[in-house]
């Protein structure tokens, strides 16, 4: 597929108190998991930290953020200016579940002109699981420049279609979107993964 997969890991996991990144589930890491779930959809996977030494033995590109210390923002920011595509699928390091065939339908509804594609679950966008374009790059740059770190500070300056969650009911619907914060959504996640 014409398009990078980017990995955001360069989070502080003040909830979680230890790199979530390397928390297993079924014995595998849930970046593993992620890299596993990317390899079957992107030629190019980049992941997003600033502590690559611990992300070393992985075979996806390694970078580190540009303006950091903004959050998410930040990495999206690099792994945009890093990607050699213009449509990039992001992904936060912390979600369990994510599977290949949502990732690829999310990128297969990019039209001309979407700048952003993101699913809405629970009546809430995802912006941690969406497709942006290279065309968020400027506005993303204006955001961080004011000081505006949400992830979805720049949306109102671009165009973004909003994916339904019928849409994504073909596809697991909701559980792709579980991200664990806490130890408690961990214990959750586990319980979850031996239920399915
Ligand atoms: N590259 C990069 N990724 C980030 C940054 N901050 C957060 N992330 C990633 O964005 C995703 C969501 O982050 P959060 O869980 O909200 O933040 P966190 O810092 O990891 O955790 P808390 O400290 O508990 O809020 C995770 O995949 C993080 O690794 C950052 O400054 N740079």
């Amino acid at each position: 597929m014409r398009a990078s997969g980017v990995i955001l890991a360069g989070g502080k996991c003040s909830r979680f108190r230890s790199n979530k990144a390397l928390a297993e589930i079924a014995s595998q890491r849930l970046i593993d998991r992620i890299v596993s779930e990317f390899k079957a959809v992107f030629s190019k996977i980049i992941l997003v930290t600033n502590t690559p030494d611990e992300y070393r033995s992985l075979d996806v590109d390694l970078i580190s953020d540009i303006i950091p210390g903004r959050g998410p923002l930040s990495g999206i920011h690099a792994g945009l200016v890093s990607s050699p595509f213009d449509l990039n699928f992001v992904v936060a390091c912390d979600m369990p579940f994510i599977k290949r065939e949502l990732i690829a339908y999310l990128v297969r509804r990019a039209e001309p002109g979407d700048d952003v594609i993101v699913p809405v679950v629970e009546g809430y966008p995802e912006p941690l699981t969406a497709v942006y374009r290279k065309s968020c790059l400027g506005p993303i740059e204006n955001c961080l420049a004011a000081g505006k770190y949400q992830v979805k500070s720049f949306y109102p300056l671009v165009n973004v279609k909003y994916i339904p969650e019928e849409d994504l009911l073909a596809y697991g619907g909701k559980r792709n979107f579980f991200n664990i914060n806490t130890r408690d959504d961990y214990r959750l996640a586990m319980e979850m993964e031996q239920r399915s």
